[in-house]
């Protein structure tokens, strides 16, 4: 298990599979500010208070568990996360967002929502599972549904949602393109 910290307390989960087509090369091995993408979020994680860290995707040299059924997205990833672990709190980040801001992630992990929102629009990679979340999940890997949204999540449970404050807007920063990428890196 590629995980480190303890037992007790909140596992983050970075999410670092997928096929980065967008950027053209691996995301979560991109290097910013002398640590690589991955490196980046699984501190986030830790100063936002996570006791343990587990990677989503078979990342080279990094370990990660694996997808168990490749192909669903992110989806796909929690699903199989879930899987390997006990049922205690998980948050799941996905690995292109170094400027997350651990302040806004704690308070996600202290407070019962299941996904942060910023002005009205979920953001769906910002998320907490729960004992609902867990059961579709489980569902997913057996039964891998056509709709591969991460909404499927959320289905029928609207106002359970963590609003971030308009300060928070610079940690949503998103790097899905090499112009993206050159904005913040240079
Ligand atoms: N474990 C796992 N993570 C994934 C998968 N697809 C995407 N991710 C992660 O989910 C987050 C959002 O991914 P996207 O930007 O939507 O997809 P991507 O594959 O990284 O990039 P594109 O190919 O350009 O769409 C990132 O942190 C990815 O690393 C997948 O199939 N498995």
């Amino acid at each position: 298990m590629p995980a480190t910290g303890t037992e007790s307390g909140w596992t983050g989960v970075v999410l670092a599979g997928g096929q980065s087509r967008r950027m053209g090369r691996d995301k979560a091995t991109l290097v910013w500010r002398g640590k690589t993408l991955l490196e980046h979020m699984c501190t986030r994680l830790q100063e936002a208070g996570a006791t343990r860290i587990v990677v989503s995707g078979a990342v080279p040299e990094k370990g990660g568990v694996p997808d168990r059924v490749p192909g669903l997205g992110p989806l796909g990833g929690i699903a199989s996360v879930a899987a390997v672990l006990d049922d205690g709190p998980l948050l799941v980040v996905p690995v292109d967002m170094p400027l997350i801001e651990p302040e806004w992630l704690a308070r996600l992990a202290a407070c019962q929502a299941r996904c942060a929102c910023y002005q009205g629009h979920m953001l769906p990679l910002w998320l907490q599972l729960d004992a609902l979340s867990r059961r579709v999940l489980s569902d997913v890997l057996q039964h891998p549904p056509k709709d591969r949204s991460l909404k499927t999540l959320h289905a029928g449970q609207q106002g359970v949602f963590l609003p971030l404050p308009e300060q928070a807007a610079t940690c949503l920063v998103n790097l899905n393109t090499p112009e993206q990428w050159q904005e913040v890196a240079s």
